[in-house]
């Protein structure tokens, strides 16, 4: 079968300016070539949408760049360096944070300690400093900061797991389909709560297939299907073929 075509926007080639930048990046399992040659690049404080439907790839692509599954083939580099076999560790050590699809927040632990839990290693004055900016930004969550995260709303959770992976201050923010499941309001919600992080400046990647709200928060997206790009290039660029199909 003959591949796809590609189409792709012409992107300014500014690489001294880039953050993250995937080299035709393969994510196999077994016989199952999940993610093939696949090439985008992250800017700093950028927010670049991957959409595409179930099954496309987009959770292989993020977690290749988190290091939870290994790349079969090409390059990611992260502020000039190669960490294709880097430890999924070092990445975070060095800037990288997810929020992965499913939010998988401990659900026994209280919402003060799962958002703790993703800075383990720093200071406590960092630490507080954290907390306070988190509190500051969602009142609700120091309201109810010794709850357990189980009793808290599917929206809720992911605003947790959001504050979870922001702790460390993070360079890149790893989202995996943040509005997996939500209702209108708390889709709304979680936009604010990635607007508060995007205005922090720090750069998003947004896996989704619910196009629409992740499109609002872009600047430049890509359509994934079946593991390789069909269209790259602006917000309103991609708008059309992310919209269409069965994306939402
Ligand atoms: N651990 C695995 N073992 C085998 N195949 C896998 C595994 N994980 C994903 N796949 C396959 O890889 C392809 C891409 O899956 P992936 O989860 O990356 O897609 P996705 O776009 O994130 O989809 P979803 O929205 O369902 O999470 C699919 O064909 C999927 O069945």
């Amino acid at each position: 079968m003959a591949s796809p075509t590609v189409e792709r926007a012409a992107e300014p080639a500014t690489p001294t300016d880039t953050l993250l930048e995937l080299d035709r990046l393969d994510v196999r399992y077994g016989g199952v070539h999940a993610v093939q040659e696949l090439s985008i690049r992250v800017r700093p404080g950028e927010t670049v949408v991957l959409i595409g439907a179930n099954g496309a790839g987009k959770s292989s692509v993020i977690n290749a760049i988190m290091g939870l599954v290994p790349a079969a083939g090409g390059q990611i580099r992260y502020l000039g360096q190669d960490i294709t076999r880097s430890s999924p560790a070092s990445r975070a050590r060095a800037g990288i944070r997810i929020s992965p699809e499913g939010r998988r927040v401990f659900a026994h632990l209280s919402i003060e300690d799962n958002i703790l839990s993703g800075g383990y290693t720093l200071s406590k004055a960092k630490r507080d400093e954290a907390l306070a900016w988190m509190y500051e930004a969602f009142p609700w969550l120091a309201a109810r900061r010794k709850a357990p995260a189980g009793t808290l709303s599917g929206g809720q959770q992911q605003i947790v797991a959001i504050a979870r992976a922001l702790t460390a201050s993070p360079k890149l923010l790893l989202l995996d389909e943040p509005f997996l499941g939500l209702s209108p309001v708390a889709i709304a919600d979680t936009s604010a709560a990635i607007r508060l992080v995007q205005e922090r400046g720090m750069a998003v990647l947004i896996s989704e297939q619910m196009a629409r709200p992740a499109l609002k928060l872009a600047d430049h997206g890509h359509v994934l299907r079946t593991g390789t790009l069909r269209r790259s290039g602006t917000v309103a660029e991609i708008r059309d073929l992310a919209l269409s199909e069965d994306y939402l």
